[in-house]
C-alpha cells in the first residue's frame, strides 16, 4: 500500500501534464481514437471555453472505464449552512468583524456536510465572485462523491491533514498547504488524522493562475515548478454510490453503481494542484516604508479589468523585516477592495490579541482597519534592528467585491462583538 508521503506528483503549474497508472492506457498521437486503449472511455473535460486564448485555455482529456455521463438522476438535498453569492438573506453592514476558530461537530459529519458559508461576494450565475467557507469534518467520505459547478475550489487545511482522492489522483494536503480544485471535477476528501478543519474560497470567476512578476524578474513569489499535480491512479469498483453536486447554488444528489474515480490516464492542462505555501520566495522592502500587501499574491483570479482581481490569494509567511524609519505593522488604511482574512498558525503582526488561528476577519470595502492599540504604540516606539517574523502564517482573500456575510457569520457565538474595541485605546498623540 501506498503511504502519504511516497504519493507521486507531477510539477509544473498549468503545464500539460500526461500520467498513466497502467503503461500504454494513454492514447499516442491524438486524443480520441476510434477505440480507447484497453476498453477506455476517452471523456475531454473543460474548464475555460474551447475558444479561450490559448495561454488561458484549459481542457483535460480523461481514459476511464465508464464516461461521466453514466449516472443516475439528480434529486435537491438540503445543505444546511452552505450558502452562495449573492447572499441577501441579511443586508451586509460595514462593521469591521471578526470570528473565533469555529469549534468541531460532534455528530458524524464529512466534509460535504461540514460546510459552513461565512460570507460570499459577486453572482455565481454570472461566474463572477467567490464565497468562503469554512470546513470542519470528523468522518471521510467513503460511499459519496462531490464536484462543484459553481467555482473552483480553494482548501486552505488550517487544522490537520486531508486526503483528496479525485477524478485524476490522489493529493495529501497539511496545514501550510493549499489545494486548487477545479471547477467539476469530482472527489472524495478523507481525514488521515480523524479531523480536520480548514478554510475554502470558492472562486465563481477565472481559474487562479500565478500573478505577474514585472521588473521583479524570472524568479520570485510562487515558482510554477512547487505547484504539484497528481498522478493517474483509478479505482474499479461496482457498488452502490453517491454523487453530489453542487449547481446554482443548490446541491442535489444522484446514484452512481461504480467508483467516479475510474480514470486510469490523463493529458491535459486542468487538474487539481497543491502548493507548500512555506516554497513563497517573499519579495519585501530592504530599504523602508511598508509596501502593500500584494507582494505576497500567491494566485489571483483577474476580473476583467486589468490589475483588479475578482479575487487575490495573499499570505503572510514567516520573513526578516529590517524596513528602516519605518512603521513596521500594516498602516492604517482603507481599500477599495474587501479584505477576508485567516490565521492558519501563530501570530498575525497587526493583531497580537484575538486573530487566533482557524479564526477569521472581515474588512470590506471602505472599512477602516490597522494596528489594534497596543501593537500602534509597540511599533512606534520599538528599535528598528532586523527582526524575524517566525512561525507565521496568515492570508488574505482580497477582492474588489465587498463579501457579504451570511446570517450564521453574523449571528453565530463565534462573533466577536467587541473586535472594534481592539481600536479603542488609539490614543491622541497630536502635540503642535
Ligand atoms: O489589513 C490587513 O491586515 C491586511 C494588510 C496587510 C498589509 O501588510 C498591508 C495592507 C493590508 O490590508
Ligand atoms: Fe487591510
Amino acid at each position: 500500500m501506498t503511504t502519504f508521503s511516497e504519493l507521486q506528483y507531477l510539477h509544473g503549474f498549468g503545464n500539460e501534464h500526461e500520467t498513466e497508472a497502467l503503461t500504454g492506457a494513454l492514447p499516442q498521437g491524438q486524443f480520441n481514437p476510434q477505440q480507447a486503449p484497453m476498453g477506455l472511455y476517452a471523456e475531454q473535460f473543460s474548464t475555460t471555453a474551447f475558444t479561450a486564448p490559448r495561454h488561458q485555455n484549459r481542457r483535460t482529456w480523461m481514459y476511464r472505464i465508464r464516461p461521466s455521463a453514466a449516472q443516475g438522476d439528480f434529486q435537491p438535498i438540503t445543505s444546511d449552512l452552505l450558502r452562495s453569492g449573492p447572499i441577501t438573506e441579511v443586508p451586509a453592514p460595514p462593521n469591521l468583524m471578526r470570528w473565533d476558530a469555529l469549534a468541531f461537530p460532534e455528530k458524524e459529519t464529512d466534509f460535504i456536510d461540514g460546510l459552513i458559508t461565512m460570507a460570499a461576494n459577486g453572482n455565481l450565475q454570472v461566474q463572477t465572485g467567490s464565497a468562503v467557507h469554512m470546513y470542519l469534518a470528523n468522518q471521510d467520505m467513503t460511499d459519496r462523491f462531490f464536484y462543484n459547478a459553481d467555482g473552483e475550489l480553494m482548501l486552505v487545511p488550517q487544522q490537520g491533514a486531508i486526503l483528496a482522492k479525485t477524478e485524476l489522483g490522489n493529493l495529501h494536503v497539511s496545514p501550510g498547504e493549499i489545494l486548487v480544485i477545479p471547477r467539476g471535477i469530482k472527489f472524495q476528501i478523507q481525514l488521515p488524522e480523524g479531523k480536520a478543519r480548514g478554510y475554502i474560497c470558492e472562486n465563481y470567476g477565472a481559474p487562479f493562475i500565478l500573478p505577474e512578476r514585472g521588473p521583479v524578474g524570472a524568479n520570485g513569489y510562487a515558482n510554477d515548478r512547487d505547484f504539484h499535480y497528481p498522478v493517474a491512479c483509478f479505482e474499479d469498483i461496482d457498488g452502490e454510490f453517491e454523487l453530489v453536486a453542487k449547481f446554482g447554488g443548490n446541491l442535489f444528489r444522484c446514484k452512481l453503481d461504480h467508483s467516479p474515480l475510474d480514470v486510469v490516464a490523463w493529458v491535459g492542462t486542468s487538474a487539481p494542484y497543491k502548493y507548500d505555501l512555506s516554497r513563497f520566495n517573499v519579495i519585501n522592502t530592504v530599504s523602508f516604508d511598508h509596501p502593500d500587501p500584494s507582494i505576497f499574491t500567491v494566485l489571483t483570479s483577474q476580473s476583467d479589468t486589468p490589475g483588479v482581481a475578482n479575487i487575490d490569494f495573499v499570505i503572510f509567511p514567516p520573513r526578516w523585516m529590517v524596513a528602516e524609519n519605518t512603521f513596521r505593522p500594516p498602516w492604517y488604511h482603507r481599500n477599495v477592495m474587501s479584505e477576508f482574512m485567516g490565521l492558519i498558525h501563530g501570530v498575525y503582526d497587526a493583531k497580537e490579541k484575538g486573530f487566533v488561528p482557524g479564526g477569521a476577519s472581515l474588512h470590506n470595502c471602505m472599512s477602516p482597519h490597522g494596528p489594534e492599540a497596543e501593537v500602534f504604540e509597540k511599533a512606534s516606539a520599538a528599535e528598528l534592528e532586523p527582526v524575524r517574523y517566525k512561525d507565521t502564517m496568515a492570508f488574505m482573500f482580497e477582492s474588489r467585491f465587498v463579501f457579504a456575510p451570511t446570517r450564521f457569520a453574523l449571528e453565530s457565538n463565534a462573533r466577536q462583538t467587541d473586535y472594534i474595541d481592539c481600536w479603542k485605546g488609539l490614543k491622541k498623540h497630536f502635540n503642535r
